[in-house]
């Protein structure tokens, strides 16, 4: 009771009269009969920055629909995509539209398309309340925005239009007002954005898709696999660091780690083309973006040999990660003592298998984990760098503030990769210390390894115990971020026989095509709703031999598709995406992005079908979210104020 009145004064102190909690009470009910705000899920972007952007800003499809809702019988189809290609790109698009025009053909322009804009803003805004709209508007617009969007409707609306153009135009402020509108459309058209895991690797630019996240008005993530492993390497795991360094010289892509965040491989590049002979391995040469044509056969073998310096350094360090952690129970990943030098043949499970290269220069066979002098201080000089990169360390703060191992959204359940299982369909233990982890208590236990990782001190046992076990998440059997029994990495660069490359997936990915394994891990998470969903990316789905990326009865949506170019030739699509909103669920199919400019010159768009998940679902208010939730609860502390104000228990102010 006590506690209850200490909580009741507080609140006063905001809503300290009887007409404040009064409108309070007012504006939270009616937020609650608003309709469902639209979430946005995307995954596996794996660096396709200009990719991610688009569907970014076309909503995957929902700006479009707008413009449709509004002009589907006015315009016509190619005009249609024009205006959604100006809300998209309106810098370029409006270059390219006002290019030839004479003043007074821009004016007639602008009085044609300004209009339009408005009245498609003011869809696409009328499912918030005017605050959170009023929060949206870029401050230099504030004033004409909110007299424009929350205008009087008894007033005559084309007078006012034909003012405010005017005047517009006269100032010179047209163009930038176009721009305005754009941007201000994309972002009403998506309330929440999700992403589901694996931002880095593979392709560009993954540090401007975070740094485009930052700016973002509102979302989440779930760590992929990929993510967590530039997070280990951000935070002083050598084996991560040796993993992020070989991946990006698998993919050519070391500038991320050279330009985007000013680590210098120098020393190491030296090394691996002073120490490193041979040239002529297929199966280290890089995976060459099919659109980046601009290599020269140095700058080729500089790749592979980096490639095998690296790899060679990362087996070597795997081997005292293992050791430090009999847990992790993968001593069957140490492969370097099996092979026979003088042979050139590796023992494998019992069978023999040729080397691919017997270039080991740095491989003492009496002693083959050992790292050289040199392999150790560049180790210890690029781990540093690591942990000094500004631009790194902010974007991985970033990854681990915004980010969880999973996450409980409006009813559906987040991750990036998989709840690990047993072919009996129970949850996989993961035994550790002492301890036994399986289920949720897994994932809890992996995200707070991550927490501990960035809290201990650098250098510390269990700082150092903390940091492999984010490198048994990128590569161990029991982690819920990789799904497979092992990685074979080593298989895959120095045997050519392909079986011994099978990296076999967990049983999970079985059970998820059923509704009653779905159903299980749903209640372990405590999602038990009608409408409840698991949103899964991390293995991409062949959609052209025809896969199904909605499964178990609708329960189970796994949405990577492509975003990555390396991995289209096998979906055969450029990704997908899904929306959430008041209707239901929605997954949209998108094309591979060819570039940025094609989009503008050609509207190309790449949202080609819409598949409908939840059929015959009741429209869905604000009411029916988790904000919802919370916003009754605020009406509920609300009410008993005010009964405290009028039975005189507190004295409100006049
Ligand atoms: O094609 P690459 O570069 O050899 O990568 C293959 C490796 O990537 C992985 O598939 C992990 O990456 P994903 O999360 O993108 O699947 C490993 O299982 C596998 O060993
Ligand atoms: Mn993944």
């Amino acid at each position: 009771m006590e506690a209850n009145l200490k909580y009741l004064k507080l609140l006063s102190k905001q809503f300290p009269t009887i007409s404040s909690v009064t409108t309070e009470i007012m504006n939270l009910e009616a937020i609650l009969n608003l309709p469902k705000g639209t979430e946005h899920f995307v995954s596996d972007l794996h660096g396709e920055y200009d990719a991610f952007e688009h569907v970014l800003r076309n909503g995957s499809g929902n700006v479009k629909r707008k413009v449709q809702d509004l002009y589907e019988d006015s315009l016509s189809a190619d005009e249609i995509d024009e205006l959604a290609t100006l809300i998209y790109y309106p810098e370029e698009k409006m270059e390219v539209i006002l290019q030839d025009k004479s003043k007074e053909e821009k004016e007639q322009w602008y009085r044609l398309v300004l209009p339009q804009l408005v009245d498609i803003t003011i869809h696409a805004a009328s499912k918030y309340t005017r605050s959170k709209v009023r929060k949206a508007i870029p401050s230099d617009y504030e004033y004409i925005l909110s007299e424009l969007l929350f205008r009087d409707p008894a007033a005559n609306k084309k007078d006012y239009y034909n003012e405010i153009i005017s005047s517009m135009i006269e100032l010179d402020r047209a163009d930038d007002f176009v721009v305005t509108l754009g941007y201000l459309i994309q972002r009403l058209v998506v309330d929440h954005l999700h992403v589901v895991g694996d931002i880095y690797d593979r392709g560009p630019h993954p540090e401007k898709i975070i740094d485009r996240m930052k700016s973002y008005h509102s979302l989440d993530i779930q760590w992929g696999n990929h993510d967590v492993l530039w997070m280990g390497a951000a935070l002083g795991s050598k084996d991560c660091v040796a993993n992020v360094i070989r991946i990006c010289a698998r993919y050519d892509n070391l500038e991320i780690i050279e330009d985007a965040y000013g680590i210098s491989l120098r020393h190491l590049i030296s090394f691996a083309e002073r120490v490193y002979t041979s040239t002529n391995c297929s199966t280290f040469v890089p995976k060459a973006d099919p659109y980046k044509d601009r290599h020269y056969a140095d700058e080729l073998e500089q790749l592979c040999k980096l490639q095998q310096a690296i790899a060679v350094i990362q087996f070597k360090l795997e081997k005292q990660a293992i050791d430090r952690n009999p847990d992790f129970e993968m001593e069957d990943r140490l492969l370097l003592h099996q092979i026979d030098f003088d042979q050139g043949i590796i023992q494998l499970r019992g069978e023999e298998y040729d080397m691919v290269t017997m270039d080991f220069p740095t491989v003492d066979p009496d002693n083959p984990y050992e790292l050289t002098e040199e392999e150790n201080q560049i180790m210890t000089d690029l781990s540093q760098a690591f942990m000094n990169s500004e631009q790194l360390q902010d974007h991985i703060h970033f990854m681990i503030e915004k980010g969880s191992m999973y996450l409980v959204y409006n009813d559906n359940l987040l991750f990036h990769g998989c709840m690990p299982m047993t072919k009996e369909g129970d949850f996989l233990e993961f035994h550790y210390h002492d301890e036994i982890y399986s289920g949720k208590a897994l994932f809890d236990f992996f995200e707070q390894a991550i927490r501990d990782a960035v809290s201990l001190n650098k250098g510390c046992l269990e700082h150092t115990l903390a940091a492999d076990l984010i490198w048994y998440l990128w590569s161990g059997a029991v982690s819920p971020l990789f799904g497979k029994h092992a990685m074979t990495t080593f298989e895959r660069y120095y045997i050519e026989e392909k079986e011994t490359w099978t990296e076999h997936k967990n049983k999970y990915y079985k059970l998820r095509e059923t509704e009653e394994g779905v159903n299980k891990i749903l209640n372990e998470f405590n999602c038990n709703g009608p409408n409840s969903h698991i949103i899964n990316g991390h293995t991409p789905i062949k959609e052209k031999s025809g896969e199904n990326p909605i499964k178990a009865n609708n329960r189970m949506l796994v949405i990577d598709g492509g975003f990555s170019k390396a991995y289209q030739g096998k979906t055969g699509i450029g990704g997908y995406t899904l929306l959430y909103n008041s209707y239901g669920m929605e997954l949209a199919v998108n094309q591979p992005f060819s570039s940025r400019q094609d989009a503008v010159k050609n509207h190309t768009d790449i949202v080609s079908t819409k598949r409908v998940v939840d059929k015959d679902m009741e429209r869905q208010k604000v009411a029916d979210t988790d904000i919802g939730e919370q916003l009754r609860e605020e009406s509920k502390d609300l009410k008993i104020l005010l009964d405290a104000y009028r039975t005189g228990r507190l004295a409100p102010k006049r």
